[in-house]
């Protein structure tokens, strides 16, 4: 079970960007974190894994989430990543297994590790390239296999999706939901509302506060998608369908 809160986050002493967010997940599902541009989508998950100065807390199967560390993988949006950095995705992979490493650097199995890493997201042919050599798709599925390496419990993604195109999203997806098969817990920073009733079981709705959490078969709804993009609801007189943000 993950569970937040009321975290709040101020990045200056103005007004807070983050209000008192409080919410409850079950383990083993894919979970999407929908909210508009400046919403705090980037900043809440930065606040649950203690990057940034917060308040609250953010538990773990009742653990406090920076105690359980080891057990998180996280993958940050592409925008933030330095790709000048000479490292070839094989190295890059391997990364993921760095906190196991005895004090030569060595980490046994990571050879194998990463080979299966790498086949499960198609991407074994690429091992040898260097990062900044792959395209948008590419990269992010090698950041994808970096978590399969960690063997993680939580996985949490800001923006996979962000330009990429639909094989590549589909080769990842199939990956998170085996994943998910395999009982981990899979937070996904989210644009695309069309597909957050396939792609996800549960919903968290921001807007610098929460407006909604649950499953997607009873959270994602009308009202909540219009509250939560500032829209009219849609029961008021000439408001339009909240379904138009869809398009
Ligand atoms: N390091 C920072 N310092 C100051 N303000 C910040 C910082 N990071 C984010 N913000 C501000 O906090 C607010 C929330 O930003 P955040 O990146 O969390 O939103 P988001 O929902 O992830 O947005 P997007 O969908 O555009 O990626 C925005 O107004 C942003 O300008």
């Amino acid at each position: 079970m993950l569970e937040a809160r009321q975290l709040s986050v101020s990045y200056s002493r103005g007004q807070p960007v983050l209000q008192s967010v409080s919410f409850t997940l079950p383990a083993g599902c894919l979970v999407s974190i929908i909210g508009p541009n400046g919403a705090g989508k980037s900043t809440l998950i930065k606040a649950m894994l203690s990057l940034i100065p917060h308040r609250g807390r953010t538990l773990f199967d009742q653990q406090d989430l920076h105690a359980v560390a080891r057990h998180v993988a996280y993958v940050q949006q592409k925008s933030g990543l330095d790709l000048t950095f000479p490292i070839t995705v094989c190295e890059c992979v391997a990364l993921g297994r760095q906190a196991d490493a005895n004090a030569f650097g060595h980490v046994r199995g990571a050879t194998e590790a990463v080979a299966q890493a790498l086949a499960q997201v198609e991407m074994a042919d690429f091992a040898a390239r260097p990062l900044s050599q792959l395209s948008g798709g590419q990269l992010q599925r090698v950041l994808i296999a970096r978590c399969l390496v960690q063997n993680a419990q939580l996985l949490v993604l800001d923006e996979p999706f962000v330009g990429i195109d639909v094989q590549s999203e589909a080769a990842i997806m199939a990956v998170l939901r085996a994943q998910k098969r395999a009982g981990k817990t899979i937070l996904i920073v989210h644009h695309d509302l069309k597909t957050v009733p396939d792609y996800f079981d549960w919903v968290v709705m921001l807007n610098r506060a929460l407006i909604a959490a649950g499953p997607v078969a009873t959270t994602f709804t009308p009202d909540n998608l219009a509250a939560t993009y500032g829209l009219p609801q849609p029961a008021e007189k000439g408001a339009p369908d909240a379904s138009a943000i869809f398009h």
